[in-house]
């Protein structure tokens, strides 16, 4: 169903809005979910990004309307936008504060335009208003040291320092945590809820779409957009959109661009599949990501990937398939284990099952990595891969998403003292680099964060009473 376009453009004044997204680490499907025919199984993670809109008083006489973005723990993250409608319905564009020093920022540039240009379409005859919008992150997303912003009462989000170009990213998906956050956050702001309601499926439904539609475009439609998904549904399993909606859409400030947008988000043409009951952590287990302090370049490895791909299309066909299994055998083993009798079955040999299924999953991924010729499980990730599973406690392990040398991600007990063991082991492990073409893993780190059920959800401002607007 669509919202009416019939509600008053006047339903009082606008109110300061809160939103928070959280992180995703994708367990299975890396490569395949690129393709429809595939699924992947994406978890949320605890490490969320903030976005609060408020209102902004502009002085009597002041015609010129203006947003304001900034990102407060980063030094310098301030980005000013003016913004007008144009003709031949090209949608909202966004212009440029005139003292702008600072680099651009192209994801929540685009997000503005995109959101503006599904509110103009909603209100076409209303003036959209001033406002000021904070964007405050986890520390897990960046592996920088952050400071608390008062030492006295250390609120969530620190000071990280440095600028952002600076920031070191662990891999949790910022830029679809922020873009979703922000579409969010404006949409639930300039919009009365009539128009837009984010404790609705049809709401969460829009933002998905139009999440996806911005963050395609500012990210160069590589992705297979599960990052997004996660971030407004949390855990779940994905099945992507056709690549041909996006690329059919006529481009931002072009002719027809506003009615074609409103158009295929509100649609039914999105055919993006998001099964969240497929998904479920048992009671008694949980994840746990490790850094590896390095990383990998993930759309160099994806256009190699397919490039193997569509050159030896049958034993790709083969490899595919048989993970697809592997990956479908692992969420009705999950989902096997959460809603089974809690009173059968004991002791480490419940997961047993569990277990087999991620090291034939891990033995397929090397498969595909050796033959495409791309480092997806690289010998010095088997190497600690097969050093954690042996840990009490540990059910295995797998590197998330593209691979590489970005991160691991384990399946473990959820008890403190199996915690507690693998943080000594792992600053105990030896990290043996022999690579042929010289890459290297760091220090092996545990990121404080496990999975999260929860998708977008509405925050009270009160949390960011230590960044206030002026930050
Ligand atoms: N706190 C923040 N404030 C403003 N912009 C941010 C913030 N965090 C991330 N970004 C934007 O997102 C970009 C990083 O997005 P990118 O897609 O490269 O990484 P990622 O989504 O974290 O990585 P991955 O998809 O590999 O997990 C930054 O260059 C910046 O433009
Ligand atoms: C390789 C791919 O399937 C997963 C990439 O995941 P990550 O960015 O490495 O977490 C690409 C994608 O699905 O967007």
């Amino acid at each position: 169903m669509s919202p009416t376009s019939n509600a008053s453009a006047s339903e009082g004044p606008l109110t300061s809005t809160a939103v928070s997204c959280p992180a995703k680490v994708l367990v299975a499907g890396g490569y395949l979910v690129l393709d429809r025919e595939y699924t992947g199984l994406v978890f949320g993670l605890d490490a969320r990004i903030h976005v609060a809109v408020e209102p902004v008083s502009t002085r009597s006489g002041v015609t010129i309307s203006g947003i304001v973005v900034k990102s407060p723990q980063f030094r310098d993250a301030i980005w000013e936008y003016g913004y007008r409608s144009q003709e031949a319905d090209a949608g909202i564009r966004v212009t440029h504060g005139h003292e702008q020093r600072i680099s651009k920022n192209p994801f929540i540039e685009t997000a503005l335009i995109y959101a503006l240009t599904y509110i103009g379409t909603l209100l076409p005859k209303k003036r959209i208003e001033s406002s000021s919008i904070r964007i405050l992150a986890d520390q897990a997303y960046y592996s920088n040291p952050g400071a608390p912003r008062t030492p006295t009462s250390p609120g969530r989000f620190l000071d990280f320092n440095v600028q952002l170009r600076d920031a070191h990213k662990t891999g949790l998906g910022s830029s679809a945590a922020l873009v979703t956050s922000f579409t969010a956050a404006v949409l639930s702001f300039y919009l009365p809820k009539t128009l837009f309601d984010l404790q609705s499926e049809t709401g969460l439904r829009i933002l998905h779409n139009l999440a996806q539609a911005s963050h395609s475009y500012a990210q160069g439609k590589v992705g297979s957009g599960f990052d997004i998904a996660s971030a407004v549904y949390g855990s779940c399993l994905y099945k992507r959109f056709s690549p041909q909606l996006l690329s059919s859409l006529p481009l931002p400030g072009s002719v027809g661009f506003a009615s074609k947008l409103r158009a295929l988000i509100e649609g039914d043409a999105w055919d993006t599949q998001i099964q969240k009951a497929a998904i479920k952590m048992p009671q008694g287990l949980r994840l746990v990501m490790c850094d590896v302090d390095c990383g990998s370049e993930t759309p160099s490895m994806v256009k190699q990937v397919l490039a193997w791909r569509a050159s030896n299309k049958e034993e790709a066909e083969q490899i595919w398939q048989d993970l697809q299994a592997g990956n479908e055998a692992l969420a009705a083993e999950l989902t096997r284990l959460a809603t089974a009798d809690q009173a059968s079955g004991g002791g480490s040999e419940k997961y047993a099952k569990l277990g087999e299924i991620i090291n034939n999953n891990r033995k397929l991924i090397r498969r595909m990595g050796l033959a495409s010729r791309v480092p997806i499980e690289p010998p010095q990730q088997t190497q600690l891969l097969d050093y954690c599973s042996n840990l009490d406690g540990v059910i295995g392990g797998v590197v998330p998403g593209a691979g590489g040398f970005d991160a691991v991600v384990l399946l473990v007990e959820d008890k403190e003292e199996v915690i507690a063991w693998l943080k000594q082991s792992l600053s105990n492990y030896k990290v043996e680099n022999d690579a042929a073409d010289g890459s290297k893993i760091g220090k092996v780190g545990i990121l404080g964060i496990r999975e999260e059920m929860v998708g977008v959800k509405t925050e009270e401002q009160s949390l960011y009473n230590e960044w206030t607007t002026a930050s």
